[in-house]
């Protein structure tokens, strides 16, 4: 994707300088768990632009962790394979076989090109997997389609966290980029998939942070979908908790993982269009509201009709 250039004058610049300042107030030490999505990692130029982002952030006080998914590039890879692979209720219904795809994809392209892109501007990425120090512990857990329950196979939902190596990282002024594959609880001897929005809520809670920011391939959450005109702007988490049993694919992850994160403690979790370069930057540093954000507590659902 190529982005035309915009000319500001020497004021528009200065004021958008002027205008993040309030931000950087506001959020300086924040920790905030970025959750970048498969579909949103579109061409080369975008993912440095997020790279540039997680930079950003880390220059100016923030604390960014890095939880990355990677659906689409699995499923190519599962297919180059010859291995066929289904979506359950948002979740890849996931064999022994597969299952050793997506730890490969995951731990061993998606997060080595993202630790890459981080560090083309200095050495402070570092990737991890819910493997490696305890980070998580899953459980395996079913999809729910039409109500029912569904076995989806090597699916597990995380049951524990324990943050300390993403905390190490953070403490040292690293990047921590973490991919989600988990060890079974249940049994030692096996891995397994994690969907990356259901893992990031369960870090960003664990770590207590202050932000969850998930970068998708749409605007944000349609209550009108798959018609496009009403994106909702803010939604409760009251309100969210009602709309969820009528959301469709991969929105139900997303939304639960939103969901989940705001009511462990979380303040603000905002589903962004990650096609948009500098997506981030400008969910974190301006006024001009992004996506849709997910708040605790009381109603008020905010439609914005294009
Ligand atoms: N109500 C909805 N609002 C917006 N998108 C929706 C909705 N329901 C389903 N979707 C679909 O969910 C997709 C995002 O989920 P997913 O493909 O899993 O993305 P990611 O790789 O970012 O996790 C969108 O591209 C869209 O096709
Ligand atoms: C269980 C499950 O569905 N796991 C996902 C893990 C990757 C992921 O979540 O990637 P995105 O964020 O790009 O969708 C999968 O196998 O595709």
């Amino acid at each position: 994707m190529t982005t035309a250039p915009i000319d500001l004058t020497p004021h528009q610049r200065a004021e958008v300088l002027v205008e993040a300042l309030p931000w950087l107030r506001d959020l300086e030490g924040a920790l905030v768990v970025v959750k970048y999505g498969g579909n949103a990692m579109v061409d080369d130029e975008l993912k440095a632009a997020f790279a540039q982002d997680m930079v950003f952030l880390r220059q100016v006080g923030l604390r960014p962790v890095v939880v990355h998914g990677g659906g689409p590039q699995i499923s190519s890879m599962l297919a180059r394979l010859g291995i066929e692979s289904e979506f359950r209720g948002g979740l890849r219904v996931t064999t022994p076989e597969a299952m050793d795809v997506v730890r490969m994809v995951l731990t061993g392209q998606v997060s080595r090109e993202l630790v890459g892109l981080i560090n083309a501007h200095g050495p402070v990425a570092i990737g991890l997997s819910g493997e490696d120090g305890g980070l998580f512990q899953a459980r395996r857990r079913t999809a729910t389609v039409d109500g029912e329950a569904v076995d989806v196979g090597m699916v597990g939902d995380v049951v524990s966290v324990d943050p300390s190596a993403v905390q190490d990282l953070l403490d040292a002024g690293r990047i921590p980029v973490v991919s989600t594959v988990a060890p079974d609880l249940d049994d030692a001897t096996q891995v397994l998939n994690v969907n990356a929005d259901t893992a990031a809520a369960a870090l960003a809670i664990a770590l207590g942070a202050r932000k969850l920011i998930v970068l998708t391939d749409v605007e944000g959450l349609y209550t009108s979908w798959p018609d496009r005109s009403s994106l909702v702007s803010t939604i409760s988490e009251t309100e969210l908790e009602a709309l969820l049993p009528s959301l469709e694919s991969g929105m139900v992850p997303k939304m639960e993982a939103c969901l989940r994160a705001v009511q462990g403690g979380v303040s603000r979790a905002t589903v962004i269009d990650g096609r948009v370069a500098h997506s981030v930057l400008l969910e974190v540093f301006t006024n001009q509201g992004n996506g849709t954000l997910v708040h605790p507590g009381g109603p008020r659902t905010e439609e914005v009709t294009r």
